[in-house]
């Protein structure tokens, strides 16, 4: 009998500084990225920008970086993911997963050079850590990968998941924290249940990036499934984006904005359930636990609470695991149902 696969993984994510001194070379390398900041004609202006906005943004940044540890939280916790996602597939497949984060170690470069320590592969599967597609993160982290990677001759076959916003999986392990949650109010039922999901800018809306129509499947299912499993589920949910960066037009209601209409209806009671994130950061522990939440105790809100990220736990280790398992072909007959999996975006 033939062994078992031997699979390479890609992990993508954004990256985050992992010292207060990271904080400027990392925003630098995200203001750089063209699929951040289309630039269009004045393209060649880019790196003086970029330096510019970089230099002047990594004062106050620096500030809420230190407010969290003195480092974004993204690499550890990417990591985890990571170890637990080789341990659940170890029965199945003999995986080799690398990290290739966008803006920060261990950037693409070094993910390609480990995947090259471990030898021949029979497929290799690129894995973006963002449930929704959006051409600021997963289209900017797969053009990164075939700029670094390239096509190599004789190279293992590539699978690519390019978005998993509906997979089952993923869907329970969202409701699953959001119940823990909702387990601390006294009446589950009649909080305010308010999904914030990471910003885009309107023009890439406009170019049809599909990421605002994924975070609004992603919040029906979840309010879906969440309403058939818990008895004291939120009747109210509402939908808003944080993180605006510069004076362009991007997605809206903003989160403050809706934290202070909700405060002058009356509301008392929230919990904000980041939507587009798989693990802490910046945006989750700084601008929802800290800002927002400072925000909401001002308008008066008496409990504000912030759903954790789905981060290692088995729910979510599960869904990449059946993503991962799929793209390469192997059924393992524990999987959940095909039909529900990976619809188009
Ligand atoms: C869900 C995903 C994300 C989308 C979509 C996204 C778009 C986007 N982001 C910026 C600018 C910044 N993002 C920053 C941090 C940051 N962004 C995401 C995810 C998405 N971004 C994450 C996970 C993080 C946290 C990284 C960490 O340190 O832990 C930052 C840096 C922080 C700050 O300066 O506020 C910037 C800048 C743009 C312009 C954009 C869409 C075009
Ligand atoms: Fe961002
Ligand atoms: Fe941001």
């Amino acid at each position: 009998m033939k062994g078992k696969k031997r699979v390479g993984i890609v992990l993508f994510q954004l990256g985050g500084p992992d010292s207060l001194e990271a904080v400027e070379p990392f925003l630098l390398n995200l203001f750089l990225d063209p699929d951040i900041i289309p630039l269009g004609p004045l393209g060649w202006l880019r790196r003086p920008i970029a330096k510019w906005i970089s230099s002047r943004r990594s004062i106050p940044v620096a500030k809420k970086y230190a407010e969290i540890g003195g480092r974004s939280p993204i690499g550890t916790l990417t990591e985890r993911q990571r170890a637990a996602l080789v341990e659940a597939l170890s029965p199945h497949v003999d995986a080799v997963a690398v990290t290739a984060m966008r803006y920060w170690h261990p950037l693409t470069r070094e993910a390609v050079e480990s995947l090259g320590k471990a030898g021949a592969l029979d497929e290799l599967v690129l894995l973006p850590l963002y449930p929704q597609y959006s051409f600021a993160t997963t289209l900017s982290s797969l053009k990164e990968w075939r700029r670094v990677y390239g096509q190599p001759d004789g190279g293992p076959p590539e699978r690519t998941i390019d978005h998993f916003y509906g997979h089952p999986l993923y869907i329970q392990a969202l409701v699953e924290r959001i119940g823990s949650v909702l387990r601390q109010f006294a009446d589950g039922a009649s909080i305010h249940l308010v999904f914030s999901a990471h910003g885009l800018p309107m023009s890439l809306v406009d170019k049809g990036d599909p990421y605002p129509r994924q975070i609004e499947a992603t919040v029906r299912a979840v309010c879906e499934l969440g309403a058939r499993q818990y008895e004291a589920w939120p009747r109210t949910h509402l939908l808003c984006y944080q993180s605006r960066v510069g004076p362009a037009k991007w997605l809206q209601p903003a989160l403050t904005e809706t934290i202070e209409k909700l405060g002058h209806e009356g509301v008392k009671e929230m919990l904000v359930v980041p939507i587009s994130f798989v693990t802490e950061h910046i945006e989750t522990l700084h601008e929802i636990n800290i800002e927002a939440r400072e925000e909401a105790e001002k308008i008066g809100i008496e409990t504000f609470r912030m759903m954790p990220a789905v981060g290692d736990s088995p729910l979510f280790i599960a869904a990449l695991k059946d993503l991962v398992l799929r793209a390469v072909g192997i059924e393992t007959g524990s999987s959940p149902n095909a039909a529900s999996i990976g619809a188009n975006r």
